[in-house]
């Protein structure tokens, strides 16, 4: 049985437990939380038949298996790092905090002297093990469009570039590098920053994001030439009600790279 430990317990976080509460080969011991939401975490973890403790920080003594990140580019400075050090193995969903110059030297320097690993994983997208495949002959171009819901744009700079309340069509509200996607759309950044470390990186991976009054799902489409040929996606994400910026495929994401390593079959 592998033991886990979880940081963050919101839309993600409950949705992973939840799925992984009937794995007889899966044990999640602690939930990571801050300090002002432990209570909650508690209550929403209360109806559970093993429920995991609830602390603020992994215990000094604690060695699992695997530490799960579903909390924010906080976290990751707060509890990823140390547990890198630590030798602990980490699984990393906020692929978009990775988008923080020296960020992700600072998480492979801190791999290499704990002796362990650092996996992130795909989340909403798809697509990534052609695409990491595709770069091994050379890549010319990865075009990203991201469409989502106008309403998931809010209290982002697309409220700038149009009335979420009152458009009729689908609207672009940026276009540029994934550097600057992510700079000024941290919390909708990783897909794009996803897709541009298994490719051609932030500053060569182009980015559309579109707000659309007509969807009510979080649409992924990229397109990818190089050596290999080309390819194209469009993964069409049902939002989580708890959380309309994340898709469900991000909660599968999570079970499913756990899974294969707790399972004597992997895919
Ligand atoms: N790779 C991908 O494709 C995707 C990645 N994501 C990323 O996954 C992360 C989680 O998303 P989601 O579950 O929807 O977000 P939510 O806001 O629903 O949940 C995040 C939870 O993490 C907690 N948290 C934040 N910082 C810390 C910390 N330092 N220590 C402990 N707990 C912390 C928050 O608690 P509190 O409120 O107290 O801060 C909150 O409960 C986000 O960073 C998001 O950007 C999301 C979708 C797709
Ligand atoms: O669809 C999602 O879950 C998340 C998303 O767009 C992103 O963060 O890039």
């Amino acid at each position: 049985m592998l033991h886990i430990t979880m940081i963050g317990c919101g839309a993600i976080g409950v949705g992973v437990l939840e799925l992984l509460e009937n794995d007889p080969q899966l044990c999640v011991d602690y939930v990571i939380a801050s300090e002002g939401s432990k209570a909650l975490v508690r209550q929403r973890l209360a109806s559970f038949k093993r429920p995991p403790q609830v602390l603020t920080a992994l215990p000094a003594d604690a060695r699992p298996d695997f530490l799960v990140e579903c909390a924010g580019h906080r976290a990751i400075e707060e509890h990823v790092l140390p547990a890198l050090e630590r030798g602990i193995a980490c699984l990393i969903v906020s692929v978009g905090a990775l988008s923080e110059v020296g960020l992700v030297e600072r998480l492979e320097a801190a791999a290499e002297r704990g002796h362990t690993r650092i996996e992130l994983l795909p989340g909403a997208i798809g697509g990534i093990d052609a695409l990491s495949a595709a770069k091994v002959g050379g890549l010319d171009s990865v075009n990203y469009t991201g469409r989502k819901p106008a309403h998931a744009w809010k209290n982002t700079p697309g409220e700038q570039a149009c009335n979420l309340d009152t458009i009729s069509e689908a609207t672009v509200i940026f276009q540029g590098s994934a550097r600057e996607a992510a700079r000024l759309y941290p919390k909708n950044a990783n897909v794009a920053a996803t897709l541009s470390l298994a490719g051609l990186g932030l500053d060569r991976t182009q980015v559309t994001l579109i707000a659309d009054p007509h969807s009510d799902e979080n649409v992924h489409h990229f397109e990818a030439r190089g050596a290999f040929g080309g390819f194209e996606l469009s993964l069409r994400g049902k939002p989580l009600l708890a959380n309309p910026k994340t898709s469900a495929l991000t909660v599968y994401s999570v079970v499913r790279a756990l899974g294969n390593h707790a399972h004597a079959i992997s895919i």
